[in-house]
């Protein structure tokens, strides 16, 4: 074995979510590697102990709070000089007790996006950015005529995804511009499923790379958000690879239980990146759809896709 392969420690770590949007971080405890930086509460799993029961034992032991309900979020890898860690983030959504200081640490909620303490840990940059996604991802699929009953339909803050193959490129310009104003005055994030090159110039957060774009490009393209369709575990390991923001996971399942499974073993690889649950109508809820690890859901504007 070379020494450059060391060991990964497997280690949990939560965002409790309040009720606002607001997560908390904590101030890494005097005489810990990194001591001072800002994390999210957790630590090293222990032989035999199951992730969920880990993060319950983490919080009770460092905040002296019981978590009650938690859905895991991410996974990720990251090499620091002193250990490899496997990191498994997960959201809080519910727990008993105050927050207590346990080990000297400070705590602080913070805004996703607005975040004011400083520095955080070396691997959690990308962990705060999928924080600042929103729950829902709204896919328009109508050649919408009426921005205004489009955005009126948003649930609160989204991204909303057009996606109209059918729109001649002028259309699709002018339909971003008209909506671009108000999804950024409602805090939205606006993404369009076009060709990259084209897009720039144009109001939009991002771009919506579709299953063949996504098989054909090398290289992230320049936007401050970057999503894709997938259909494969291949693809999904290809969003991976590209450091993409997000994917929507195209589901055949109409049925919760087998689209939970369906959306299980897509999210059973560990993956790296918050997936919205794509099961093309309501059969997956935002809830249940968290349940099995995905960070939110699609909705389709204007019927079925
Ligand atoms: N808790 C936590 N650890 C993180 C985060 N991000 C991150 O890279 N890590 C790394 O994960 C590793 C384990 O975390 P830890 O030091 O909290 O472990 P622990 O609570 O079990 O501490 P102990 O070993 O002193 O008992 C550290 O190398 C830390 O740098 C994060 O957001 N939260
Ligand atoms: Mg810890």
């Amino acid at each position: 074995m070379h020494s450059s392969n060391k060991k990964i420690i497997p280690v949990v770590a939560g965002a409790l979510m309040r009720a606002d949007g607001a997560f908390m971080l904590g101030s890494r405890p005097a005489g810990k590697p990194y001591a001072g930086y800002w994390e999210f509460p957790g630590g090293k799993v222990e032989p035999g102990e199951s992730l969920f029961d880990a993060l319950v034992r983490e919080f009770s032991e460092e905040m002296g709070i019981t978590v009650t309900q938690a859905t895991p979020w991410l996974t990720r890898v990251h090499h620091y000089e002193h250990a490899s860690v496997e990191l498994t983030f997960f959201r809080i959504w519910a727990w008993d007790g105050e927050p207590q200081s346990c080990e000297g640490q400070a705590f602080a909620w913070q805004m996703p996006g607005q975040e004011t303490v400083s520095p955080m840990l070396p691997a959690n940059g990308p962990i705060l950015k999928s924080l600042s996604l929103p729950d829902y991802c709204v896919r328009t699929c109508s050649n919408p005529t009426d921005t205004a009953a489009t955005l009126a339909a948003l649930p609160g803050r989204a991204l909303l995804l057009v996606d109209e193959p059918a729109l001649e490129r002028h259309e699709l310009a002018a339909l971003l511009q008209a909506l671009a104003p108000d999804v950024h005055a409602s805090g939205g994030l606006l993404l369009a499923k076009a060709d990259p090159a084209w897009l720039t110039g144009l109001p939009v957060d991002g771009v919506h790379l579709s299953q063949q774009a996504l098989d054909t490009l090398t290289d992230r393209p320049d936007f401050p958000w970057v999503g894709a369709e997938v259909a494969s575990l291949a693809g999904l390991a290809r969003a991976g690879a590209l450091a993409l923001d997000y994917v929507c996971v195209a589901l055949t399942a109409t049925d919760t239980e087998p689209a939970g499974r369906e959306l299980g073993t897509y999210l059973a690889g560990s993956i790296p990146l918050p997936v919205f649950a794509d099961a093309g109508g309501a059969v997956l809820d935002l809830d249940a759809a968290r349940t099995y690890g995905a960070h939110g859901v699609v909705l389709t504007q204007g019927g079925m896709r």
